[in-house]
């Protein structure tokens, strides 16, 4: 498979070590130094994109790829309040787009952790809910998208939630998210439950990217014969 990648800093480069290592072809690598390079790409020459880059950038990126007949799977974070345009795009021109906040097949069974745990607080309202995200300090965005995806998970369950918020404080119809920044920590993700008499705590904690790199290129792989706009639960049947 011919494979163009789209943002070629940390994600980029452990999704190349990986799609080579399952004998695919990279045929290009934009990174901000390079973008008038894209207009060398159609469908006709990369059977796929696979965008990691910053939240600035994938929404023209993967507008592109679209445009052009390339299927793209994307996992930038902190661009979605275009994502529906995206969506209307891909359904109009009978595209391919995928998007996760999270590729990791740990972090997809996490979030079914987090939406059955959700559906059991539900009526004990002597619990209070919240999530802390750490992540090294390079990260653009907070909180992250995969908080974000747990956040609204719990929301369509627990009645006493009514929004989340980026602070470490807030009331108790706010479900809290707590974004730290520490090193090189490749992604940490707590849900917490808390009462007067206990906690109870889900939390996942990746060791490195390459669970999040070899979901996209596996994703990559599957969606090539697909059309429409697709996502984890789609890949994961
Ligand atoms: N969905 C998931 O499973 C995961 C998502 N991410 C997200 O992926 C994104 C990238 O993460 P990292 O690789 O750690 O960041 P990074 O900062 O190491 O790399 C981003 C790259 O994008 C490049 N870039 C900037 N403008 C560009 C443009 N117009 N076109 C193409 N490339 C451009 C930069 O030059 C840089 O090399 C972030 O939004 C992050 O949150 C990261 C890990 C897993
Ligand atoms: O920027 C990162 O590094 C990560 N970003 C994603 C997010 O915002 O959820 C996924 C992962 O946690 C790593």
């Amino acid at each position: 498979m011919n494979i163009l990648l789209l943002g070629y800093g940390k994600m980029g480069r452990t999704i190349e070590s990986i799609a080579k290592s399952r004998g695919h072809n990279i045929v290009g690598k934009i990174n901000e130094d390079n973008t008038a390079d894209l207009v060398k790409y159609t469908g006709g020459n990369a059977d796929v994109a696979i965008e990691f880059s910053q939240p600035d950038a994938a929404y023209e990126n993967i507008r592109y790829c679209i445009e052009n007949g390339i299927p793209v799977v994307s996992g930038t974070t902190g661009w979605l309040e275009k994502k529906p345009e995206i969506e209307a795009l891909c359904q109009e021109k009978d595209g391919t787009f995928f998007y996760a906040s999270n590729f990791s097949i740990g972090v997809n069974l996490f979030f079914k952790l987090n939406e059955q745990l959700a559906g059991l607080m539900k009526d004990f309202n002597e619990y209070n809910v919240d999530i802390e995200e750490i992540h090294h300090t390079e990260k653009k965005d907070a909180p992250s998208g995969t908080a974000i995806t747990l956040a609204e998970d719990i929301i369509k369950s627990i009645d006493y939630k009514k929004k989340w918020i980026n602070k470490p404080f807030g009331k108790k119809e706010d479900l809290i998210i707590n974004s730290l920044r520490e090193g090189r920590v490749p992604g940490t993700h707590t849900v917490k439950y808390s009462s007067a008499v206990d906690d109870i705590e889900i939390k996942h904690t990746a060791h490195s990217r390459e669970g999040f790199a070899k979901g996209a290129v596996l994703v990559a792989e599957w969606i090539t014969d697909k059309k429409g706009v697709l996502t984890m639960d789609n890949f994961l049947k």
